[in-house]
């Protein structure tokens, strides 16, 4: 496996712009390959016409760098000949992780069709991603569990692959519902891979789970040990990962990049968009951000005896714009691969709850109360990756610290004391 960058694309005539050329013009248009043809002022009987062929498939990378001419006086036809329209369908659009993408995706150039039940995300996500990028999208409020509905979606834009975030995702939920899991998170992934099929649509980004692991002795975790859920909701995800490695087998066309996520934290750097949990949050980044804002009397620690430097569990945060950029280097991995590969995204790099208590101290100004209490079941010592093959293949890493995790959630948390509110 090796890294590979370069983008397929749909070509099509766009359009004829002919102007006057003044000096610095600057034709900036990522996501174009433009072919221009340029005639000179001196017009005397031979007139020379210079062709450039300007090629920009870089997704926003040296956007700025394209096409300079600095000449005072000119006429410049330029041809919109080929133009890059690659379209992903993202599912559950709304969601944490799923917004971030959005904005990572048109930023780098992606347009995108949003679809999203609504189920545990608010619309305003995704009227936020659009203020933040200045960009516009269709959005499809559909359940996936509705087959027809969502081959409509299909059937109406042109999508050359999906990154599939939809899904419920609550571990004790999953416990106390295993039906409800296992009928929503397969069937409308189900729904989702036949659709693909029928419109010959064949690339996938998955939104898988370093808990997939399961209770592992070993850390870090890598991407070939043996896979072992412990509730519900991980063995939905691992028998995803199994559908769409299955599909891959049958199908040499398909591509499938399989992410497994460690804890993903944070927020946009505006504010604008970030976590936002229903009722109670289980997780602790964000029911420590709701105690820093008061929505919450103190933080109880689960378990101060594990066999830790502090005796508190160890987890590997991840920034979520880290996370959403992951997604942004899969996809491009995953147009130009065929089969299934799992790809760990994580730091590498494991902290404490008293150290993230801590940063997130440090980060707002708020002291968080905390007490020590029991273990919760089912929770490992300790859980980090080994993010190396994401690095190798993809050219990805995490470049954001903790601290920077606990200042972006808690501008989010206090610009956002309800999150979306109702
Ligand atoms: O109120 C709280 C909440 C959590 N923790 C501890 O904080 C750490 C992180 O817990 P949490 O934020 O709930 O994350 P995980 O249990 O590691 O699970 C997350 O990370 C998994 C990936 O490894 C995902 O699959 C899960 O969906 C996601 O909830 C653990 O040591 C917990 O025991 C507390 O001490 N108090």
């Amino acid at each position: 496996m090796e890294t590979q960058s370069s983008i397929p694309f749909l070509l099509r005539i766009s359009s004829i712009h002919v102007g006057i050329l003044r000096s610095d013009f600057l034709y900036d248009h990522s996501m174009r390959i433009t072919f221009m043809g340029y005639i000179n002022g001196r017009m005397r009987g031979n007139v020379r016409i210079i062709f450039l062929c300007v090629v920009s498939v870089n997704f926003g990378v040296g956007r700025a760098a394209m096409v300079m001419f600095r000449r005072e006086f000119g006429i410049v036809v330029m041809m919109d000949i080929l133009e890059v329209a690659c379209l992903i369908l993202v599912t559950g659009a709304a969601g944490y992780i799923g917004s971030h993408t959005c904005v990572s995706l048109l930023e780098a150039g992606f347009d995108i069709v949003a679809i999203d039940n609504f189920a545990n995300s608010k619309p305003e996500a995704l009227s936020r991603v659009q203020e933040i990028t200045g960009k516009t999208f269709s959005i499809h409020s559909v359940d996936m569990l509705d087959a027809k509905a969502l081959d409509a979606v299909f059937a109406e834009e042109n999508m050359e692959a999906v990154i599939h975030f939809a899904g419920l995702k609550a571990v004790g939920e999953s416990v106390a519902q295993p039906l409800r899991y296992y009928e929503n998170n397969l069937v409308s992934t189900i729904n989702l891979c036949k659709s693909m099929k029928k419109h010959h649509v064949n690339k996938i980004v998955f939104s898988s789970s370093a808990t997939v692991y399961g209770a592992q002795e070993q850390v870090p975790l890598r991407e070939d040990m043996p896979i072992a859920p412990v509730n519900p909701y991980g063995q939905t995800k691992a028998m995803i990962e199994q559908i769409l490695r299955d599909i891959a087998v049958a199908d040499d066309q398909f591509g499938a990049a399989l992410l497994r996520y460690f804890n993903p934290v944070g927020a946009h750097g505006s504010g604008r968009i970030g976590e936002d949990p229903q009722g109670i949050p289980n997780n602790l980044v964000p029911y420590v951000a709701q105690v820093a804002v008061g929505k919450r009397a103190e933080l109880t620690v689960h378990g101060g005896d594990y066999d830790t430097p502090d005796g508190t569990g160890i987890r590997d945060y991840i920034h979520v714009m880290d996370l959403a950029e992951g997604h942004v280097k899969a996809l491009s991995w995953v147009l130009n691969h065929t089969g299934a590969e799992a790809f760990n995204l994580g730091t590498g790099k494991g902290s404490s709850v008293l150290e993230v208590v801590h940063a997130f101290e440090q980060a707002s100004g708020v002291r968080i109360p905390y007490h020590i209490g029991p273990r919760r079941p089912g929770d490992a010592a300790r859980s980090f990756a080994d993010p190396s093959k994401a690095q190798q293949v993809l050219g990805w890493r995490a470049t954001k610290t903790l601290d920077d995790m606990c200042a972006d959630t808690w501008k989010w948390q206090k610009q956002n004391p309800n999150g979306y509110g109702e």
